[in-house]
C-alpha cells in the first residue's frame, strides 16, 4: 500500500504526518504502520505517526501513536504542526481553530508570513494532578509533589502531571548529569504507572529558565517533548521553583519553548514548527 505523508518536526520531534482528509487507513493497521515507518533502517525514520483526521467536534483532529505503536493521548509538538499543516493545507481557513485530540480539544493560533506558519500557540488546557487521573497507584485523591520515589536503591524525589498524557518529572542540579539512559526505560514502565509514564528531568536555571530533557513512553530518548514541557513548568511551579502566570522559556535538547500556566490554570505553549520532507511510503503488512 503506497501512503502519502509529510514528515514533519517540532524542535526536533519529528513524526510522520497522514492526511486523513485525503487517505482512508483501517484502524487494525495503525499500530503496525507507527512501528514500521518510524524505523529508521526499513521505514521513514520518526518518532512515531501522527493522523491528521476529520473530526465532528472541531475543523481538524489529530492522533498520535509513538514508535512502538503504542497510542498517546496528546502532543504538544505534534499539535503545532498538525495546526501549521491545517492552515497551509486549507484544511481551516482561520488563525485560530480548534483541534480535537483524544485528551480533549485545543485551542491553536497561527502567526502566518507569506502564507507560511511561523510559529503556533496552543492552548493545551489544564494539568491533572491527582494520582487516579495521572494515573499513578497509591491515594487516589492525592497530588505527587516531590514524593520520593525509590528506584532500586535510588532516592528520587517525584512530581507527577498528567497533561492528557503522563509525566514523571525530577528535578536535577545539573541537566548534563540526568540519567536519561540509565533510569528513563525503568522508570517509563514501572509499575507505579498503570498505563507508563513519560519521564522528563528538569534543572532550574531561574525563575523563568528550565533545561529539560525527557525519554518518551513508546519512543525513548527525543530531541523534545512539548506536554513534558507543559508538565516541566507546572512541576516547577507546584515546587515553588518558578512563579505562575509568567512566561518560562524551556530548553529542550532541540530548542526552546515558551510556556505560561495562567491564572485561569490554563497552560499555554508557544514554537515552531517545520516541514521535513514529502514522499509517499511503501506499507508492506
Ligand atoms: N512528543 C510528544 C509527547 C508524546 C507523548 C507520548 N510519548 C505518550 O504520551 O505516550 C509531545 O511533544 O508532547
Amino acid at each position: 500500500m503506497d501512503i502519502p505523508f509529510t514528515k514533519m518536526h517540532g524542535l526536533g520531534n519529528n513524526y510522520i504526518y497522514l492526511d486523513l482528509f485525503k487517505v482512508d487507513l483501517p484502524e487494525e493497521i495503525l499500530s503496525d504502520v507507527a512501528q514500521k515507518v518510524s524505523n529508521v533502517s526499513t521505514g521513514v525514520g520518526s518518532d512515531g505517526l501522527i493522523l491528521i483526521h476529520p473530526s465532528s467536534i472541531a475543523p481538524v483532529g489529530m492522533r498520535i501513536f509513538n514508535k512502538d505503536g503504542s497510542e498517546g493521548k496528546s502532543c504538544g509538538n505534534g499539535l503545532r504542526c498538525t495546526a501549521k499543516y491545517a492552515y497551509e493545507n486549507g484544511l481551516v481557513n482561520e488563525k485560530k481553530f480548534q483541534i480535537e485530540t483524544k485528551a480533549g480539544i485545543v485551542d491553536a493560533v497561527v502567526e502566518v508570513s507569506n502564507g507560511i506558519v511561523k510559529n503556533i500557540t496552543i492552548n493545551m488546557g489544564q494539568p491533572r494532578l491527582k494520582r487516579s487521573i495521572i494515573p499513578m497507584v497509591g491515594e487516589e485523591q492525592q497530588q505527587v509533589v516531590n514524593e520520593t520515589f525509590m528506584v532500586d536503591d535510588k532516592e528520587l524525589k517525584i512530581t507527577a502531571v498528567s497533561m492528557g498524557n503522563p509525566h514523571a518529572v525530577f528535578f536535577v542540579d545539573h541537566i548534563q548529569d540526568a540519567p536519561l539512559y540509565e533510569l528513563g526505560e525503568i522508570i517509563e514502565k514501572d509499575a507505579r504507572f498503570p498505563d507508563g509514564v513519560n519521564v522528563e528531568f528538569v534543572e532550574v536555571v531561574n525563575e523563568t529558565e528550565l533545561n529539560f530533557r525527557v525519554w518518551e513512553r513508546g519512543s525513548g530518548v527525543t530531541q523534545a517533548c512539548g506536554t513534558g514541557a507543559c508538565a516541566a513548568v507546572v512541576a516547577a511551579s507546584l515546587n515553588n521553583f518558578i512563579p505562575k502566570n509568567k512566561t518560562i522559556t524551556v530548553h529542550l535538547q532541540g530548542g526552546d519553548l515558551d510556556i505560561k500556566w495562567d491564572e485561569g490554570g490554563y497552560i499555554w505553549m508557544s514554537g515552531g514548527a517545520d516541514v521535513i520532507a514529502r514522499g509517499e511510503y511503501h506499507y508492506k503488512s
